[in-house]
This record gives structure tokens, sequence and C-alpha cells, in this order.
């Protein structure tokens, strides 16, 4: 089922990233009265507005860390896509206490705002780095999801219903691997892979913008949703995108980054255990037992063992082809290796 965005009014925090654009531009094709978009940068909202051209988009300049812009910014809205975050896992390591702030701290801003302007419902973006977390963006994240899902737990009677959704890497999104090998490749440099055997969960950004809907149509009170996709190793990746553009590089295998995993886990095995399978979609439901703590030290959940954690590496694996087919799928990827091939690169390969 669609989300019926017909007539509302839309506040996107974070909005001018490549999700937050991506949903601005359904939620424009699709009827709705106003898409807000709450966010830091001027150039990059003067940018997004002439792009878009279109009267009903308002871009509200503002920080989530400060209540009174969010407060303002969400006045008389419907429905709100929480996507502002800080998600470089590096930068968190130094400085931690800036994802606190934005990621945490801010997330509480924008639940309190939603629910005194009596938003319907508010969506958090969270990430499979939230699970089982090593690094500071991961664990900020994380703390972000117990917040969400306490705001139903703390008030029975709220007004805005508070889920979230957790993505796994969106393929071709900015500052990405995927955008970062092909300019390798295009430049004629060596593809850096940190290491061939990882792997991680992949999703078109067309598929994340339907997770949030699912989101929006399906929420109920601290649930937490995830989408199911397939996974690849990072050397199938490379190999995918050099058969595409026809290029066989020099790879340097660079070793693990900082703070970073061998494989991401989507939702962990005690998640599943108190899951509804929806088809193309788990609706992981909040933990709903009251503050009461005896259940915590005397009786525990039979069965939560039995199921195992959603693993990059255990879930379905992609082929080489199977990578080639998803990447195919991502039109801007596709333009890009249009106009490589237009350039005389006739080894490439749009056409599979
Ligand atoms: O030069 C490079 C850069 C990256 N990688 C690998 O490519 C994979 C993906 O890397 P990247 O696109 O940087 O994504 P992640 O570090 O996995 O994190 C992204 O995906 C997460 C979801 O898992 C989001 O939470 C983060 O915000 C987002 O940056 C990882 O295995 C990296 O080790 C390489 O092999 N070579």
């Amino acid at each position: 089922m669609e989300a019926d965005y017909a007539d509302k009014r839309i506040l996107i925090t974070g909005g001018t990233g490549s999700f937050g654009q991506t949903v601005t531009e359904a939620l424009l094709e699709r009827g709705a009265a106003e898409v807000r978009v709450l966010s830091r940068d001027e150039a990059k909202q003067d940018a997004m507005r002439h792009q878009f051209g279109d009267s009903r988009l308002r871009l509200y300049i503002g920080d989530v860390r400060d209540y009174l812009s969010v407060e303002r910014a969400t006045r008389g809205v419907d429905y709100v896509f929480h996507a502002a975050a800080l998600k470089q896992v590096p930068s968190g390591e130094f400085f931690p206490m800036e994802a606190v702030r934005t990621n945490i701290l801010g997330t509480e801003n924008v639940i309190r705002a939603s629910e005194d302007h009596g938003v319907k419902s508010l969506v958090c973006l969270s990430t499979d780095k939230a699970v089982y977390p090593i690094n500071a963006m991961g664990m900020s994240k994380a703390m972000m999801e117990k917040v969400a899902q306490s705001h139903g737990l703390n008030n029975p009677t709220a007004s805005t219903i508070v889920s979230c959704v957790r993505y796994g890497n969106v393929m071709y999104s900015r500052g990405s691997v995927i955008p970062h090998f092909i300019r390798q490749l295009r430049d004629g440099n060596p593809l850096t892979v940190t290491d061939p055997t990882m792997t991680r969960f992949m999703m078109s950004l067309a598929d994340s913008v339907k997770l949030v809907e699912h989101a929006f149509v399906n929420a109920k009170q601290g649930d937490l949703f995830i989408r199911k996709a397939p996974s690849c190793t990072i050397g199938d990746l490379a190999t995918a995108l050099c058969n595409l553009y026809g290029i066989t590089p020099d790879v340097r295998v660079i070793g693990t980054r900082h703070a970073e995993k061998l494989s991401e886990s989507l939702a962990t095995g005690a998640e599943l255990a108190r899951s509804d399978d929806m088809g193309d979609y788990y609706r992981i439901n909040p933990d709903s037992r009251d503050l009461n703590y005896a259940p915590y030290f005397e009786e525990g959940v039979e069965g939560i063992s039995a199921f195992e954690d959603y693993d990059s590496h255990t879930t379905e694996r992609l082929t080489i082809e199977g990578v080639e087919e998803l990447l195919l799928s991502i039109p801007q990827l596709r333009s890009d290796l249009e106009k490589w091939t237009k350039d005389g690169n006739n080894s490439a390969r749009v056409h599979v």
C-alpha cells in the first residue's frame, strides 16, 4: 500500500542529501501540499531550490540540535522524515560528542517538536551500524533508536507515532564507495579495496525510500523496520564495476579502515524473535515489558536464542553478475556509463 501524501505537509530533516532529494521529488510528484527541508547548509539548499523550482518546497535553515529551529519547522506538519545525522564513521571517533548532540539530542528535539505540534507520524532513519555498534556513529544511532522507542513507552497517550528504519549501504549515495571506485576507474587510478572479503548489505536509493514509506503506512508506536536485502563482498563489487566500465585497473588492498567491521547486521537474533515477517520487510516490535524490573532478573524470554542475526555474511549473497545487474538499475550510474561509452570507451558494458 502506498502512503497518501496528497495535500499533506511533510518535513524532512537533513533533506538536502541523496535520500532527502529523492524523497522530495517523490512527495512533490504525489501531490504533497508542502515539503519542508530543515538543514544547515545554505548553499545546498540554494542548489535544491534551483533544481526543483517548485514553490511547494520550503527551505528552513536550522539545526536539529536547536529546539527552536526544529519547533518552527514542525508547525502544521503531518509527517516527519528524520534524516539529519552525522554519518561519517571516522569523524565520530574523534568528535563523539558531536554525534551525541546531533544524532541523539537532535532526535529528542525532533520527537518533542513533533509531539508538541500534533505530527501524525515520525520516521527516524537509522543504520545497520547501530547493531552491535563498534564506532561512535553506530553507538549514537543505537541510542537514537532507544530514544525513539522510549517515546511510546513513556507516553502511552502520545499523539505522534514514532518509528525507525534501519538501512544497509545505500548504493551510490554521496561519499560512499561506489562513486569513489568509479572516480578511481575513470581517473585511471588504482582501486583501493579495504578487504575483498568484507560484506555489506546493498540497497538502492529507491528501495530505501520504499522502506520509509512502508514505515509510514504500517508503523505502530515504537516499531523498527528493515527491508530484506542481499549482500555482496567488496571484492565482487569492485570486479562488477570494473566489468561494467571495461577497465582492468591495479587493485590495492589497503586494509580495514578505522572502526569498521568485516560484516554488518541489520537485526539481531533477539530482535528477529519479536519481529513480524512482512514479505520484503521485517517489523521489529518494541519490547513491550513495562517499567517493572522483575522480568529482567527473574524471567527470560524463551526461544530468542533460536534466531540468528540477520548478517551480511550469511544473508543471500549476490554473484558478480547479480551485483552488475543491481548497479545497472541505478539511473545515475547508468547515465554515467552511457556517457563513458559515448566518450569512446567501447569496452564498457551498458547493456547486459
Ligand atoms: O576506498 C574504499 C572505501 C570503502 N571501501 C569499502 O567499501 C565498503 C562500503 O564503504 P562505504 O561506502 O564508505 O560505507 P560504510 O563505511 O559501510 O558506511 C556507509 O554505510 C552505512 C550503512 O552500513 C551508513 O551508516 C554510513 O553512513 C555510510 O557511510 C566498506 O566495506 C569499505 O571497507 C573500500 O573497499 N575502499
